[in-house]
């Protein structure tokens, strides 16, 4: 999609791989760091442990480091390649490139036009000469260091004006019956004139064994002049130019739409100097910790925290919700998003590169790689179908005749028009397109999705499990009952269970610690968090529990009027936590969390998209009854520890596709051996950008039924596409082999379908 080829080659070998590259007729630029974070371009399980490495590395100047990373197996390279776009032309740089020693791992991303290539260190120049080789010009990094702003080299539109009427007039010399020769002049100088690049590559393409649509349009023009079919030979070149014009266009769209996230950024930021004074930087060069001034209105520039000043924020560019946020001192603010009426000043926390925005951007790309099942569906129809339909086209030409004794004309005049039917090109590109445009749709929602296979397989989500606390409920609960026994004293029993809650960063502990301001603390010796049940510590030489039932129940007696106030507490969708010493209950707090607005919504939006629910809670069943009564859950289950969550998802994968909505603390294990695993408020943490299948940059979980909306879209478009490809083909191979097709048709036929597609995928951006 970028047009980015990544080569791991060995250090010092960049120029090899680049001479490769632009022998094969590309002009190769190193990729920037706008289109790959330099900071983050380090992912993917095998290139982290080198990160260290790979921004250190010696003799290799800071333009290439850009498009280079050092990795275990050797350098990593991406060779951008304008003219790869077709599978035809992967395959002919894979066959090229895999014959060489120093080529260990090639990736190919037909969209971006980026091949990336681990080679050995210092082997770049042969493999970018191989390339070259091939026709293509490959593309390191350009000095300005910018994939995007360099600008498809302009050709002149002249001669293919000029072929257009000399092939008009050839049309209209056939018609009123002129000299054939006048014909023959008119229909060589139009194809003349637009079609030397088409023939240059078809004949590289041929040399190397390949049927890309240049060999075929090449072959199909040939024959039909030495048919004579001067007039055609002549309209089917120029339409063909006409058609790869529109279509690269159509195409650059589609490339574009992650790129325009990106210039959501802007390119300067107001710093403080050390002196105090404010100066206009190079945001890409702000270094961390500098403090940033934003006026009233302006995007801001990097991420970071808010050091002086109140505003409100609108940071749909991230979230896709446009309702603005009030930020004060400390809050975080993000790369993209727009100030409101305040000023504020800010202190920076992630460079240029790494960003939210930046690894959202990155985190698109890098799903793009991740092949859909459709999309791997049509790279092996497009493998056979090509070399099939040739043959099929030589039989055509050559068996009539020799058999039947038909006209040697008519059938290789067939032949010729169903070489141009052979070219896959529509087909091929139509899931790519598909798959990027609702990717790029999803992320501009605030839905990050870190691969194509999920965006294909959320639409067969049958069940969602979600876990409560800050998932279903806002997770900011209060405390709302204290019982403190007889046997101790009130101002004790506070106390202590203060001082044991202060350390957790659990929401219920926090919700008593917040009610019990004010009381004094102790020190807490041996200080334990036990997961799913609560906290414990020595004070004062005693042990002391604070927790659930269950962790009442495993250090002391719980009585059966305790039980009875729990369960009344409890029915009322509050949670109860017990302080304990090792004999006996001190103690009651309930704290009590309310549900979001927006979890109701989308729990039923689910149940319109067929999409059954589940609740997950640690908390007990009581309170995850109340609770799911309230937001209208199919189905509940209490006090369920990391390991039962993890338990109830594996059933549930059994019986269908399986998407599981968590915070990530005691719902890990759940979401990861979920199908869909969907992390929730995004926005600032790394790791959930990182580790989710479905990242949603806030915490509104109508995300989830827009992103299985939007699945069923996509999928229902991908379908289209492929049943309209290999549909028109196929009336087009009919009409042929029957004698009515001709090869302008052919011709209109193939780019129509390309052009159809291309547009269709798109529609996905305009939702
Ligand atoms: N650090 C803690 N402080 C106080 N209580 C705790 C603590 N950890 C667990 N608990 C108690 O154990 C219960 C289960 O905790 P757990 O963290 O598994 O789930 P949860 O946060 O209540 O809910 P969910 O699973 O929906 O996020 C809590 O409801 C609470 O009563
Ligand atoms: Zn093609």
């Amino acid at each position: 999609m970028q047009r980015v080829l990544t080569v791991t080659h060995s250090p010092q070998a960049l120029e090899p791989v680049l001479q490769a590259v632009r022998s094969l007729g590309f002009d190769p630029e190193l990729a920037d760091k706008v289109t790959r974070p330099a900071g983050i371009s380090c992912s993917g399980s095998k290139a982290e442990s080198a990160c260290g490495s790979c921004c250190a590395p010696a003799a290799v100047t800071s333009g290439e480091l850009q498009a280079q990373q050092l990795t275990a197996d050797g350098v990593r390279t991406s060779i951008r390649i304008r003219q790869m776009d077709c599978p035809v032309e992967e395959g002919m740089i894979r066959k090229k490139l895999d014959g060489m020693s120093a080529v260990k791992e090639l990736d190919f991303n037909l969209m971006q036009r980026v091949l990336t290539v681990v080679h050995a260190p210092g082997t770049l120049e042969p493999v970018l000469a191989a390339i070259r080789s091939l026709g293509f010009e490959p593309e390191l990094s350009d000095s300005s260091g910018r994939h995007a702003a360099t600008e498809e080299k302009k050709n002149p539109w002249w001669p293919l004006a000029l072929a257009g009427v000399a092939a008009a007039a050839a049309e209209a010399m056939h018609w009123t019956g002129m000299p054939e020769w006048l014909e023959a002049v008119l229909a060589l100088a139009a194809v003349g004139a637009c079609g030397l690049s088409t023939y240059k590559k078809g004949w590289i393409a041929l040399r190397n064994g390949n049927l890309n649509i240049n060999a075929l349009m090449s072959i199909a023009v040939t024959g039909a002049l030495a048919l004579g079919q001067w007039p055609e030979a002549a309209m089917v070149m120029v339409l063909f130019t006409i058609a790869e014009l529109i279509e690269a266009k159509s195409l650059d769209r589609a490339r574009n739409a992650i790129g325009s996230l990106m210039t959501l950024t802007p390119e300067t930021a107001t710093i403080q100097q050390p002196d105090g004074s404010w100066t206009v930087a190079d945001a890409r060069s702000v270094p961390l910790d500098s403090v940033v001034r934003v006026k009233p209105g302006e995007r801001i520039a990097l991420d970071g925290r808010v050091v002086r000043g109140r505003t409100s924020i609108n940071q749909a560019p991230i979230t896709g919700e446009s309702l603005p946020i009030e930020k004060g001192e400390g809050d975080p603010v993000f790369a993209g998003t727009v100030n409101g009426s305040g000023g504020f000043e800010y202190r920076v926390t992630a460079a240029a590169g790494n960003t939210t925005l930046a690894r959202i951007i990155h985190a698109v790309e890098e799903a793009q790689g991740a092949k859909a099942s459709s999309q791997r569906f049509v790279d092996r129809f497009a493998q056979v179908y090509t070399p099939v339909v040739f043959a099929i086209a030589v039989a055509v030409a050559i068996l009539p005749p020799l058999m039947a004794g038909e006209s040697w004309h008519e059938w290789v005049y067939k032949a010729l028009v169903m070489l141009v039917i052979a070219c896959p090109c529509a087909l091929v590109i139509s899931t790519p397109v598909t798959i990027v445009s609702g990717l790029t749709a999803a992320a501009r929602r605030g839905i990050l999705i870190k691969g194509g296979i999920y965006l294909e397989e959320g639409r067969k989500l049958k069940w969602l499990a979600l876990d409560k606390t800050g998932t279903l409920t806002h997770g900011k609960p209060v405390q709302t009952d204290v019982i403190i026994y007889t046997w101790v004293a009130e101002d004790e029993g506070r106390r202590l269970a203060a001082s044991l809650a202060g350390y957790s960063d659990h929401p219920v502990s926090q919700a008593v610690t917040a009610a019990l301001e004010g009381s004094q603390r102790y020190d807490v010796e041996r200080f334990e968090a036990l997961p799913g049940r609560g906290v414990r510590g020595v004070i004062n030489d005693r042990t002391y529990s604070l927790g659930n039932l269950r962790l009442a129940e495993e250090t002391s007696s719980c009585p059966e009027t305790v039980r009875a106030t729990l369960r009344e507490l409890e029915s009322a969708g509050k949670t109860v936590i017990l302080l304990c010493d090792s004999h006996q209950v001190l103690g009651l707090f309930a704290v009590a969390d309310t549900v979001k607005e927006s979890s109701r919504e989308a729990v039923s939006q689910l149940h319109g998209l067929d999409v059954r629910t589940l609740m997950l809670t640690g908390d007990n069943s009581s309170t995850a009854q109340a609770i799911a009564v309230q937001v209208g859950i199919d189905e509940a289950r209490g006090n369920q520890l990391p390991e039962d969550k993890l338990r109830a998802i594996e059933t549930l994968t059994a019986q269908g596709t399986t998407g599981m909505v968590g915070d990530g603390i005691n719902d890990a294990p759940a979401l990861a051996r979920a199908d869909i695993g969907f992390a929730m408020g995004a926005m600032g943490t790394d790791t959930a950008i990182e580790t989710a299948d479905v990242a949603l940059m806030d915490d509104d979980l109508r995300k989830i039924p827009a992103f299985v909306r939007l699945s069923k879209q996509t999928y229902s478009i991908l379908v289209q596409n492929i049943v309209m490809a290999i549909g028109i083909k196929a009336i087009f191979l009919a009409l042929t082999i029957a004698g009515m097709g001709t090869m302008w048709m052919a011709v209109f036929a193939d780019v129509g379908a390309s052009l159809l597609v291309v547009a269709n995928g798109l529609r996905l951006l305009r939702k």
